[in-house]
């Protein structure tokens, strides 16, 4: 199975370019005010056609609403849902119920306990995102550029694909899959000279980084 590479936060026609032609699998863009990657409607309308079905296009939303995920859906038409909220079982049947498309559910980690959460989410989700638990006080739950103990995952039995994410980059990515067995890695940080910035040659280097570590994948 080959490894799937996300690029998240991109926001200029220009970095998207360089995430697609380096070979991408998913690109992200973040409809999420607070955030310094967010992208209003009409960016993401022009990205999404650039995109032009060379990668999947993940629209992330924080507890959305319903008349904001129509927004994304007429702007985008994502092929994934990323929930990086407070987002129930309950509401993630109802997104995929009333959007029709495949949820990627980000659960956040800080220590054992935050993955009972996993047999409610895997009977629903299509795919599970960990991520590093956000702070308290950060004014949003992802996109920090800090990792998680990837040890936690080391003995995961999850009958669903997943991907690993939290302040990855170039040079801890190998360990970060060895350690975890994930199918997919999502950056962010990792990838921009300041947050929301993206550097294209990061990107570049990170999915050749992720490419050279593609047989250590198992899920
Ligand atoms: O990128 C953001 O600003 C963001 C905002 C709200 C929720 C999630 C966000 N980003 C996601 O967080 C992870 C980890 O990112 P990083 O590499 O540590 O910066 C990743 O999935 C981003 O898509």
């Amino acid at each position: 199975m080959s490894l799937l590479v996300k690029i998240c936060g991109l926001s200029t026609r220009e970095t998207l370019q360089t995430a697609l032609d380096a070979g991408a699998d998913m690109v992200g863009f973040v409809f999420f005010p607070p955030s310094p990657r967010h992208v209003s409607l009409e960016t993401g309308r022009e990205l999404g056609r650039q995109v032009n079905s060379r990668a999947l296009k993940v629209a992330l939303t924080v507890d959305a609403d319903d008349a904001t995920l129509d927004n994304i859906m007429d702007a985008l038409s994502p092929d994934i849902f990323q929930l990086h909220g407070h987002e129930s079982v309950a509401r993630l049947r109802d997104i995929k119920q009333k959007f029709g498309r495949p949820v990627m559910k980000a659960v956040p980690v800080a220590t054992a306990a935050d993955l009972a959460v996993l047999p409610g989410y895997a009977a629903v989700a299509d795919r599970i995102l960990f991520d590093a638990r956000a702070p308290k006080d950060a004014t949003r739950p992802g996109g920090l550029g800090a990792p998680f103990d990837w040890h936690l995952l080391e003995n995961l039995e999850l009958d669903l694909p997943y991907m690993v994410s939290g302040g990855l980059h170039t040079q801890n990515l190998a360990e970060a899959l060895r350690v975890t067995r994930a199918g997919g890695v999502d950056v962010s940080s990792g990838v921009e000279s300041t947050p929301g910035v993206k550097d294209p040659e990061l990107i570049k280097a990170f999915i050749r980084a992720a490419r050279a570590t593609q047989e250590l994948s198992v899920r």
